[in-house]
């Protein structure tokens, strides 16, 4: 999972010298932060109807693909900033540490 993250944003890092005309990436870095912010809403919101629809009875593969467009615009979000995934994925790392620590500490005084 961590691979395809990684491997997509080495590609999203080339393409911030890409030409708008050749890359849709190379377009949103040259629109600007609020563009690509607007496209991070837009998604999330995609992606909160794309569940609702699942809960009723609805079709599991919109949600999945709404939400590959959000994780990828996210991920353009960060990079725009110079900001890394692995950030990201450090962080998530550290709170499934401090929770695995957690539950064993909880499990020693049972
Ligand atoms: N993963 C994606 C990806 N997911 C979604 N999208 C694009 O995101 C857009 C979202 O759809 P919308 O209908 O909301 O967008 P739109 O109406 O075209 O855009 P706006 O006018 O609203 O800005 C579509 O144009 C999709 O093609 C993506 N575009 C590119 N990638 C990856 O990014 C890499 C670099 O792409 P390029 O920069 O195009 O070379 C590619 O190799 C892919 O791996």
């Amino acid at each position: 999972m961590s691979d395809v993250l990684t491997e997509l944003a080495a590609i999203l890092e080339q393409r911030k010298q890409a030409s708008p005309e050749s890359s849709y990436v190379a377009s949103l870095h040259n629109r600007g932060l609020n563009k690509i912010l607007e496209k991070v809403g837009e998604e999330a919101v995609e992606t909160i109807l794309a569940a609702r629809d699942v809960q009723s009875g609805g079709d599991s593969q919109t949600l999945v693909s709404e939400t590959a467009d959000l994780w990828f615009h996210s991920l353009v979000m960060l990079s725009h900033l110079d900001i890394s995934h692995e950030q990201v994925l450090e962080e998530l790392r550290k709170r499934f540490n401090i929770s695995g620590l957690a539950e064993k500490a909880a499990r020693s005084k049972q």
